[in-house]
């Protein structure tokens, strides 16, 4: 029997480290230099033929990251199930908002059983030098479990480095969330399997996937 899940995901992170060109090059395959601050918020939609029986539609929110000096972020959470927080290798700055967008995402929504919703790291614009963060890079592992994401990617929107399998990072974390949550009321509850083919490059590590 054919599964369809819904999932909301928000891609939050500060202002032009790379959020909407992350999303572009994952739904359209495309990557412009060009840079226009996005207002508000804007969706795009991607359909994963997960695997034989499961569809996933992907509902992606590019959040502006101007947002997080807003009071509209509470609004635009609401019901999402994962999130891709984003920073740009080449601005410190970007890494230091980290906790604060990730603190922004906890405080303003939670799982349906009151966990956290699964968020993924993502270490963008490595295909510039890495400036003034060449010593954070290597501690993103100790630094992921001190602030609770299930995972992180050194990504590049311009070269399509490692988007794929962060996200695949993420829907994998999701599913395993509902699995649960499904299964604390529903002993009958299918397993789904991910889909771990990867050709990405460039440093990752993933809690839901084979070391
Ligand atoms: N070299 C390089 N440039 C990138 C990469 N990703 C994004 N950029 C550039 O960075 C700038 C900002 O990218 P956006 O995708 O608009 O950033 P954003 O996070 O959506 O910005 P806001 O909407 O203002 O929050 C643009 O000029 C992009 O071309 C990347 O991986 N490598």
């Amino acid at each position: 029997m054919q599964q369809e899940h819904l999932f909301k995901v928000l891609v939050i992170g500060d202002l032009g480290v790379g959020k909407t060109s992350i999303i572009k090059r994952y739904v359209h395959q495309i990557f412009s230099q060009h840079y226009r601050a996005t207002i508000g918020v804007d969706f795009a939609l991607k359909v994963l033929n997960w695997d034989n029986h499961t569809v996933i539609r992907l509902q992606l929110w590019d959040i502006a990251g101007q947002e997080r000096y807003g009071n509209m972020t509470r609004v635009y959470y609401r019901e999402a199930v994962g999130a891709l927080i984003v920073f740009d290798v080449t601005r410190a700055s970007t890494f230091d908002a980290v906790p604060k967008w990730k603190d922004d995402l906890d405080t303003k929504v939670t799982l349906s059983n009151g966990k956290p919703v699964p968020a993924v790291l993502l270490a963008n614009k490595s295909d510039q030098s890495r400036d003034g963060l060449s010593t954070q890079i290597p501690k993103l592992d100790t630094f992921c479990k001190e602030n609770g994401f299930v995972g992180w990617f050194e990504t590049s929107a311009k070269e399509n480095t490692n988007i794929e399998a962060a996200i695949r990072c993420l829907v994998e974390n999701i599913l395993t969330h509902e699995e649960n949550a499904v299964s604390d009321s529903d002993p009958d509850t299918v397993t789904l399997s991910g889909n771990n083919n990867t050709k990405d490059r460039g440093k990752a590590r993933c809690s839901a996937c084979p070391k």
